[in-house]
């Protein structure tokens, strides 16, 4: 593969493991005895990928460049961090496993939230196809209020203007900076912070794809310096798990809603074991009159069905279809990690419906006159 133009920056040392085994570390800067300590979990995506043509950012080869170059094309991370790099997978994020996922929130809990935890950031490397299931998956999953972000780019590193650079020292800036803490998982790009809870990618092509267009940007960056535009909160509905004795996330299918749409495939689905359905249902969460008994035959196998919308913004709320279980503000993926994460804790039917519905359905009820 051709070098990653703008990933060469100062010579390239990838050096043995140094910290621990746990981490495996490839990559570690010189060390500043003031400065925090920032664990980079690279897994590939289009900012470790590489081109023959630099106005190419179409037909390019995600996952080639490693950690250690990524980190030292942009020398001005070490101002403000002390750097170790880990290389968890190189891949384009549309084949990163539910395996290297779990594996990335339990990395995440070890380096910052163990009673001895090593690290004060964590930023993690990542495509964009795929970052907001990763990203979402670690909010709900991460234990504790050090800040994880997740970058990725828009160009390979080969590309004129390639954004990867300055999208990964502005991660690392916004990880090490004490207002990003209590905010739960952050996706950094193209200047802005977003909550991952919210956030997804909204355009195929362009550098401005990650938004939440609902509740909007929590912050953003003047050059390498974050914002926020208010105090650390938490989304309303977020609950947070404890995975760390899951060893293994569930099989859980997808399925889309359309005229016409019979929902038969869902039979051979829960055949091949699958362990919970999300559907990406039309409008508030609509499914075919043609599917019904098929979405119903689901159910009472004992699989459990949430519905969620293909719009991807907005809620789907409790009451049509009783036998669903409805998504909330939960996008389709979303609500595919979230029903992953309830499953793999063995929660039952019953709990999986509370999990997803209750927050909503009690915020909306809350009486007024009780708090007079
Ligand atoms: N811009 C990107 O990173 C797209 C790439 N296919 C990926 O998700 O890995």
């Amino acid at each position: 593969a051709p070098l990653a133009s703008s990933f060469v920056g100062r010579s390239l040392v990838e050096r043995a493991p140094v910290t621990s085994v746990e981490f495996n570390v490839t990559y570690k800067s010189n060390y500043t005895e003031h400065l925090p300590k920032t664990l980079i979990l690279a897994t590939g995506g289009t900012i470790a990928g590489s081109s023959s043509s630099a106005t190419d950012s179409t037909a390019y080869t995600a996952g080639v460049v490693g950690i250690g170059v990524l980190v030292q094309a942009v020398p001005q991370l070490l101002n403000v961090s002390n750097i170790d790099g880990m290389q968890v997978s190189n891949v384009g994020s549309e084949s990163l496993t539910d395996e290297i996922a779990l594996r990335l929130s339990k990395l995440a809990n070890k380096a910052l939230c163990a009673a001895d935890a090593p690290y004060d950031a964590v930023v993690i490397t990542h495509g964009t196809d795929t970052l907001e299931e990763t990203a979402f998956f670690l909010d709900i999953t991460v234990g504790c209020d050090k800040p994880v972000v997740v970058v990725g780019s828009m160009r390979p590193s080969t590309a004129i203007s390639a954004d990867g650079p300055n999208n990964l020292l502005q991660a690392v800036t916004t990880a090490v900076s004490p207002n990003s803490r209590a905010r739960g998982t952050l996706i950094v790009l193209n200047d802005r912070i977003c909550a991952a809870y919210y956030c997804e990618k909204t355009q195929a092509n362009t550098l401005n794809t990650f938004a939440s267009p609902e509740p909007g940007y929590i912050g953003g960056l003047l050059s390498d310096k974050p914002f926020y535009y208010m105090g650390a909160s938490k989304p309303t509905f977020k609950q947070v798990y404890d995975i760390s004795n899951v060893t293994e996330l569930p099989h859980v299918e997808m399925f889309y809603s359309y005229q016409g749409a019979d929902f038969e495939l869902l039979n051979t689905t829960v055949a091949n074991g699958a362990k919970g359905v999300v559907i990406a249902g039309t409008g508030a969460g609509s499914l075919t009159d043609a599917g019904i008994s098929n979405v119903d035959a689901t159910v009472s196998k004992g699989v459990p069905v949430v519905r969620s919308t293909k719009i991807n913004v907005g809620f789907v709320t409790p009451g049509d279809y009783p036998n669903t279980i409805a998504s909330g503000s939960l996008n389709p993926v979303k609500s595919r990690r979230q029903l992953q994460v309830l499953l793999a804790l063995n929660k039952t039917n019953d709990e999986i419906r509370t999990a997803f519905e209750e927050p909503l359905k009690t915020y909306l009820n809350l009486n007024i006159s009780s708090y007079y």
